[in-house]
């Protein structure tokens, strides 16, 4: 049974907060005011793993990878790596037969050890190191996106040691500025990725690139922004890359668009639509210039995993401020979450495991971290008898949330749980006072380990009700 075939019952008093567009594809009302998802009752997950957590839909990520496939099939789907990596999860990329972008030594790693085809792999990066291009390199990864000429040279040095040609796109800034907030935009004029079109100076990196031995310039990039709903915003950059494919001294083969997909809201991206214009743009562009097709190439992140990961939280401490604003308090925030400090998003919050017959009141769910600007969810409506020891369900946390977390104020960072047919799995354990404790060099070895109270790290996989 999924979210959409029980949004009657989802619309009783007990669940007519729940938004199901912004829910994991599974979810489902669970007896006694819960929710599972995957198969899992929330509140035991919580039970089970310890709070705060982030719990995984396996089938929703498995769902939205396949409906990338379906809409595009004649094209390269890479998946952003970015948003949510971990080694759960590459089984699932390699299913759906989709590539996988990433942009660091340590993503490229655990992309590799993780039996992620090296050839599916397309590196990406405005600073790499030189541990990185070799890296990148010594394992024949399908792809590099150069970001400057700079960058080129280096890998073609890189290159040219290991006796190999690398195939490599240039990202260009296209001038196209879009995205959901002002960091998250790259594709304008001011900010610091891709070679700018103005002037000439892409024609020109692209020709130089082009002349490198050891590289194989195959194509154009260009990522415009993140949090993009206007599937109108990508056919813009169309046809300024095409104007500069068709001036190159070679012929390429690909034109990639970046990602940005966004997930707002219960408005889900129209993937559909967004195959029809940008496929259409690309083949006219081609043909009226005279060039042959190019493949077009996608990068998704947030699309994939947002929607799939639910993070549980367990209140601590509710109270008034002097405004008459009420605060609910629990056991995680902005180390799991900085999403609401940097970029001003708004979460839903839902609490789970119990029924009650309390009035709604506006809440705003903050964490447990020393900042003011440490807030989860504001103004969302919570029962007015939540207390100390409930449950807090927040939706919408699969993507950047595991991926940006930070152990501020010596806070270890929450597991991820993944959860399908009723099965939870630790994907990546939770991270302990004793794993914080252990970067650092200049305490004593023999002193008693202070962070026994939260050592249990789980890593087993978990039948739930079954023991
Ligand atoms: C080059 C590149 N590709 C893809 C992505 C994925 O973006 P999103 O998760 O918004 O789809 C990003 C991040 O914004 C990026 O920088
Ligand atoms: N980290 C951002 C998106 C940036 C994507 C990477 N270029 C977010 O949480 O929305």
């Amino acid at each position: 049974m999924t979210l959409e075939t029980v949004i009657p019952s989802l619309r009783s008093t007990l669940y007519q907060h729940v938004d199901p567009a912004a829910w994991p594809l599974t979810t489902a009302p669970a007896p006694g005011g819960d929710l599972a998802v995957g198969g899992a009752a929330l509140t035991e997950l919580a039970a089970r793993f310890g709070t705060p957590a982030t719990v995984l839909d396996l089938d929703d990520v498995a769902a939205r990878l396949r409906a990338y496939r379906v809409a595009l099939p004649d094209a390269d789907v890479a998946y952003a790596g970015k948003a949510l990596l971990c080694a759960g999860l590459v089984p699932l990329l390699v299913e759906a037969g989709v590539r996988l972008d990433v942009c660091s030594g340590g993503e490229l790693a655990l992309a590799l050890r993780a039996g992620m085809p090296a050839d599916r792999i397309v590196v990406h990066g405005n600073a790499p190191t030189e541990a990185e291009l070799d890296a990148a390199v010594t394992a024949r990864v399908g792809r590099v996106v150069v970001d400057s000429l700079d960058v080129a040279d280096r890998l073609a040095a890189v290159a040219a040691r290991h006796r190999r040609v690398v195939d490599v796109l240039l990202r260009i800034a296209p001038g196209v500025d879009a995205g959901g907030h002002p960091a998250i935009r790259t594709g304008g004029d001011d900010q610091k990725f891709g070679v700018p079109l103005a002037g000439g100076r892409a024609a020109a990196v692209a020709a130089a690139i082009a002349g490198r031995r050891a590289l194989r310039l195959v194509g154009l990039h260009c990522h415009l922004g993140s949090q993009i709903a206007d599937t109108a915003v990508w056919e813009r950059a169309v046809d300024p890359l095409l104007d500069l494919a068709a001036e190159l001294p070679v012929a390429l083969t690909e034109l990639d668009l970046g990602g940005g997909h966004a997930v707002t809201g219960g408005t889900p991206f129209d993937v559909a639509g967004f195959a029809r214009r940008v496929t259409g743009a690309i083949a006219r562009g081609c043909s009226s210039r005279g060039l042959a097709p190019l493949r077009l190439g996608v990068e998704p992140g947030r699309a994939i995993v947002a929607r799939a990961g639910v993070t549980l939280y367990r209140v601590q401490a509710t109270k008034c401020a002097g405004s008459g604003r009420w605060f609910v308090a629990v056991d995680g925030g902005m180390g799991d979450n900085p999403r609401v400090a940097l970029y001003g998003a708004a979460y839903d919050a839902h609490l789970v495991g119990r029924t009650t017959c309390a009035a709604w009141r506006p809440a705003t769910v903050v964490g447990r971290y020393c900042e003011a600007g440490d807030v989860l969810a504001r103004d969302v409506a919570l029962p007015e008898d939540v207390t100390v020891g409930d449950v807090i369900a927040v939706p919408g946390t699969g993507a950047y949330h595991h991926a940006m977390a930070s152990s501020y104020n010596l806070v270890g960072r929450p597991p991820l749980v993944g959860v399908r047919d009723g099965v939870a799995r630790v994907l990546v354990r939770r991270e302990t006072t004793a794993d914080l404790l252990a970067r650092d060099c200049c305490l004593p070895r023999s002193a008693p380990d202070a962070g026994s109270w939260d050592d249990e790290a789980w890593c087993g996989g978990v039948v739930l009700g079954r023991d």
